[in-house]
């Protein structure tokens, strides 16, 4: 029998959170990988590590170089976590890529969805993510816009973050990625 928690209930597929600027992908995914107990990469994370701060190369090498990196590392990513459960967090911008696009639709995408209310405290908190530099809100929400057709189009899941405790959001992630893999079995007998 399956322990309530077993990653097994959930798919074979990697499980990637996309969703804007500071809507909780880290925060919940990580969250999402101790209550399954599988493997958690944050793909922001994963530049830090090789190439220095986010805002550093953008300052330093250019925003394309930057996007460069972050496709790679996704696709890096990705394949490492092929077969398994390993849930995956990606950067607000990583899902312009076509290429990621392709790649992701082989895994199950959890759409973080929010509103600005949401997210203009943690916004104002951290000053470090250069794109939102100057007017911070307005650029987040300019670029949300047009993101925001994408996020929903490349979704197998849309979990509406805008209530709940990180630990709340990550049962009730939980929850729907259970609904849906029990749902694609149904499809597929
Ligand atoms: N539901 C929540 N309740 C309270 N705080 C939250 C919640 N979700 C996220 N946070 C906090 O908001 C901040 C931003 O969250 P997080 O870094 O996970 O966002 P993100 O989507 O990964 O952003 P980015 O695209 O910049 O990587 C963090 O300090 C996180 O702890
Ligand atoms: O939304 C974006 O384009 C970004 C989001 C962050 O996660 C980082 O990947 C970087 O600051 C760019
Ligand atoms: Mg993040």
């Amino acid at each position: 029998m399956l322990h309530r928690s077993s990653p097994g209930a959930v798919g074979s597929r990697p499980i990637v959170l996309i969703g804007p600027m500071a809507v909780g992908k880290s925060a919940i995914g990580q969250q999402l990988a101790q209550q399954l107990g599988v493997p958690f990469i944050d793909t922001d994370a994963v530049i830090v590590a090789g190439h220095g701060s986010i805002a550093g190369i953008f300052a330093g090498r250019g925003e394309n170089a930057f996007r460069e990196i972050e496709a790679r590392t996704v696709a890096d990513a990705v394949e490492e976590a092929e077969g398994t459960s390993t849930v995956i967090s990606l950067g607000g911008g990583a899902v312009l890529d076509s290429g990621t696009q392709q790649l992701i639709s082989r895994c199950t995408v959890v759409y973080l969805e929010c509103d600005a209310d949401t997210v203009a405290d943690r916004i104002a908190r951290n000053s470090g993510r250069p794109l939102l530099a100057g007017d911070a809100m307005g650029r987040w929400t300019a670029m949300f816009a047009t993101r925001r057709p994408v996020y929903e189009r490349l979704a197998d899941i849309t979990l509406d973050v805008r209530h709940g405790s990180i630990s709340e959001l990550g049962g009730r992630l939980e929850a729907a990625l259970r609904n849906h893999a029990a749902a694609k079995q149904e499809v597929e007998k």
